[in-house]
């Protein structure tokens, strides 16, 4: 594949994991940063404050100035968090060269609008066209060269293939699809789903209670990808069950952990990014709203605002009424 000139958006753990794969595939790769000081490790080969403990070497351009950043890019991925999409990609409109592909890496619903990423994108870079990368990749795997498999989707099927051609390298095999508000679904709930599963494992409620919930859990997954036109067999792939299985089995989820400290009933405060905990909230809603049955979607985001606890949770879920599993 030719050459081509990436610019992640986002110095963080997933944003400079991915940044490396870039290279790794044969392209010039840039990072933005907010923070001076990442930038500067970044490009010096190491991200102490993100991927601590994982060295990689230079090459990768890293920067805090959003428009050099973004002269000739061929491409862009953003990978900030969720919440902080609206006003990164703000920061890049007018800087953007026009009709190059924004592939969103983020994992998460915009917490009080319920947006999903790719109309966020929509409506700030209109005339981007917008894709998704996502699928269980821990990003300390990635950037140490460990082999995985993401889904890269786009409304326009030839663009996704043609990024996951690009973005392929020997340790990241990229599949492709047209479901782009598929692939964004799954990777958003399985976050909260990771919370659920730390829960359980915190809480000392044995491994059946675990593979019961993201069973039961994979299908409000896939009742809400439902109601936004997600396609069953995306949910069923690489983001969504894929994801579920890696972030609801690892504590090295955030998530997960986030999920394991609530258990546990340790101090919250100060932890890193737990996308879920934004989304459980707006995803409940979502579901409210919509009239979609999600009550472990639902016994989360009421965890989390403290106004259950995860005993009277599980005590809820198990006294609703039977019905049959299909159902
Ligand atoms: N870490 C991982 O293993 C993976 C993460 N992701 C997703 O990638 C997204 C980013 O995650 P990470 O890089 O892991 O998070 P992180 O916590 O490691 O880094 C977040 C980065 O975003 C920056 N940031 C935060 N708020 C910002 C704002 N308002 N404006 C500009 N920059 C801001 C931070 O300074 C930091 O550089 C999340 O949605 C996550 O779910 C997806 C796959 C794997
Ligand atoms: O999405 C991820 C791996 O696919 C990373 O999960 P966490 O954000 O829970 O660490």
């Amino acid at each position: 594949m030719s050459f081509y000139s990436v610019t992640v958006l986002g110095g963080g753990a997933w944003g400079t994991a991915l940044a490396l794969s870039m290279l790794r595939a044969g392209h010039k790769a840039r990072l933005w940063a907010r923070n001076a000081e990442d930038a500067a490790a970044i490009s010096a080969g190491e991200n102490p404050r993100y991927l601590p403990g994982i060295e990689f070497g230079e090459g990768i351009e890293a920067t805090t100035d959003m428009e050099a950043v973004l002269d000739r890019a061929d491409c862009v991925l953003a990978v900030t968090p969720a919440q902080a999409l609206r006003e990164v990609l703000s920061l890049a409109q007018g800087h953007m060269p026009a009709n190059i592909p924004l592939v969103l890496c983020a994992k998460g619903i915009e917490g009080g609008t319920g947006t999903l990423l790719s109309a966020i994108a929509g409506e700030i870079l209109p005339n981007n066209p917008v894709a998704a990368l996502s699928g269980p990749s821990f990003a300390s795997d990635v950037a140490k060269g460990l082999p995985t498999a993401v889904v890269v989707a786009a409304r326009e099927e030839a663009l996704a293939a043609t990024l996951a051609l690009r973005f392929s390298a020997a340790n990241l095999r990229c599949y492709s699809t047209d479901d782009l508000i598929g692939v964004e679904i799954g990777g958003a709930l399985k976050n909260v789903f990771a919370i659920a599963a730390g829960a359980i494992t915190g809480a000392g409620l044995g491994a059946s209670a675990q593979a019961a919930m993201v069973t039961r859990g994979f299908v409000e997954l896939r009742r809400v990808g439902a109601a936004f036109g997600a396609r069953p067999e995306t949910l069923m792939g690489l983001s969504g069950l894929g994801d579920l299985l890696l972030t609801c089995s690892s504590a090295q989820s955030r998530n997960f952990a986030y999920g394991l400290a609530l258990g546990r009933g340790e101090n919250l405060a100060g932890r890193p990014l737990a996308e879920g905990v934004a989304t459980a909230a707006i995803a409940a809603r979502i579901a409210r709203e919509r009239g979609i049955d999600a009550p472990i979607i639902g016994a989360v985001a009421q965890i989390l605002e403290r106004a259950i606890t995860i005993r009277e949770a599980v005590a809820a879920l198990m006294s609703r009424p039977l019905r049959t599993e299909a159902e």
